[in-house]
């Protein structure tokens, strides 16, 4: 992507935030929002985003429309050096990248700074990309690591010295269902079990890219001058005030989804919203409010077939209508067979979920309890059917069923036929279903109003506004 004129509208901008996405899953989309929103409050700063030419050709799809002047965009180098074979090792993209990155993000910040001709005030990061911390110290402006996930599995990265120490990291067999409050206290994880923490943590390969990555960010979150979150203060409130006593700043702005919604109009948002594969109008078709399964999995996680084919069946089986996105290179041929018989309902590549889960016909969401899917469905009233895989995704499915109580997770972690039917039909038409609506509605409520002018979210993103605007001028 070739840099963009800068000073084309000869606007004086009086200071310039970097903001350095992490490449991989969907988290650039969501770092971009964050910065769509700042430049639309701060038309006086320049804003120059960084992500991979991969990454940002997907964002943008090839070509860059609709943003506002003051948000300009570079690519950074993915780290595969050149004429290398991929030796097909679990995230080895991302080790390649990381490896690189601190290397790779100061030349392209030195380039962005000549080309613009100004010098950088703030350094906006993921918060995975931890070595922001030293790139910001160099650079001699605040660092603000954005953090994309929620406030638990955070509080689990910034408590992991802690938790190696009292729980030990030996195997946990045997232990798994042991609550983590029966090792050690940290405000708010009462319904946590050793088993819900990502890998990583205290098991799983401690060396691995990602368990680097997430202790390095742990123990530097620290030294940055705020630390923002995609999420809101009434969520997890003993976190939070937990969390604001480790870090100099803690600044819920989220949830992004409903953010964008209730500040001024922004430039549309590139087409993931559009109805290209119809979901929207067929779900309009569906006769019956909250009647409709809505089935995904988010950018990564990777359903056994196993699962797939029961997921399947107990669809076809209950007979509820369903919307599923499921990739092509999941489809076998077994499962599409299942699939094609499955004619009570859409199956498409990829739907433009925010509006699905918004839509009155949606009744239940099977999901990998990803962040941005478990915003998403707060902010459509949407209860939960979880299958959690990885990473952060146990310990969001623990707050859903267990703190909030607006989902339920599937029993022994496994789709299974007659339990997914089961499911269906509790959330869909029983009571469960009918107090699990109203639990989502109140938190969907909380959320609203922490967007509000007077909300918690809203405040602390004029908090952010005043960081930026505080920064030394250009
Ligand atoms: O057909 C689809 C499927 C997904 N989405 C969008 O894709 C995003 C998925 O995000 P998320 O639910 O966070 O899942 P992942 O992409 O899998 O997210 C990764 O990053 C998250 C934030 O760190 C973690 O919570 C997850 O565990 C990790 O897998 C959401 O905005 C969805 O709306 C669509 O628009 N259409």
């Amino acid at each position: 992507m070739a840099p963009q004129p800068i000073d084309d509208d000869h606007i004086v901008y009086e200071h310039h935030v970097a903001a350095l996405a992490f490449p991989f899953s969907t988290h650039a989309s969501p770092t971009l929002a964050l910065v769509r929103r700042l430049a639309a409050a701060s038309p006086n700063t320049l804003f120059s985003f960084f992500s991979t030419s991969q990454s940002n050709n997907s964002l943008f799809s090839n070509t860059i429309t609709n943003l506002p002047r003051n948000i300009k965009v570079f690519d950074v180098a993915d780290g595969v050096p050149e004429g290398y074979v991929f030796a097909g090792k679990p995230q080895e993209d991302i080790e390649l990248f990381m490896k690189a990155a601190p290397h790779n993000f100061t030349t392209s910040l030195d380039a962005c700074v000549a080309h613009a001709g100004k010098r950088l005030t703030c350094l906006i990061t993921d918060a995975f990309l931890w070595f922001g911390a030293n790139l910001a110290h160099d650079l001699g402006v605040p660092w603000l690591p954005l953090w994309l996930s929620g406030l638990n599995s955070l509080s689990l990265h910034v408590h992991t010295d802690l938790l190696r120490h009292t729980i030990g990291t030996q195997s946990i067999a045997g232990r798994e269902n042991e609550l983590i409050t029966k090792n050690v206290n940290i405000p708010g994880m009462s319904k946590v079990r050793i088993k819900d923490l990502p890998e990583g943590v205290i098991f799983g390969n401690l060396d691995s890219v990602f368990s680097r990555m997430l202790h390095q960010m742990g123990q530097l979150l620290p030294r940055a001058n705020a630390v923002l979150v995609n999420s809101f203060e009434e969520l997890d409130i003993a976190v939070t005030n937990d969390l604001k006593s480790k870090f100099n700043k803690l600044l819920n702005v989220g949830p992004f989804n409903l953010a964008a919604a209730a500040s001024p109009p922004l430039p549309e948002a590139p087409t993931a919203a559009d109805d290209v594969t119809g979901c929207l109008s067929w779900l309009d078709k569906q006769k019956a409010a909250s009647s409709v399964v809505y089935v995904s999995f988010g950018s990564v996680a990777r359903p056994p077939e196993k699962e797939l084919m029961a997921m399947a069946q107990a669809l076809e089986a209950s007979g509820v209508p369903f919307l599923w996105p499921l990739k092509d290179s999941f489809k076998t041929p077994l499962l599409n067979e299942l699939l094609i018989k499955a004619t009570n309902g859409m199956v498409v590549p990829w739907a433009p979920q925010p509006r699905v889960l918004a839509h009155a016909s949606v009744g239940a969401f099977v999901t990998h309890c990803g962040w941005s899917s478990l915003l998403e469905t707060i902010a459509g009233g949407v209860p939960m059917i979880c299958r959690p895989f990885f990473g952060d995704q146990r310990v969001n499915a623990r707050l859903v069923e267990d703190v909030l109580e607006i989902g339920a997770t599937v029993e022994d972690g496994v789709f299974t036929k007659h339990g997914m039917i089961k499911y269906f039909d509790q959330v869909l038409s029983q009571q469960r279903g009918k107090k699990l609506r109203e639990n989502i509605n109140t938190v969907k409520l909380l959320a609203r109003q922490s967007v509000e002018p007077k909300g918690g979210s809203a405040q602390n993103f004029k908090l952010l506004l005043d960081v930026i605007s505080r920064s030394t001028k250009v």
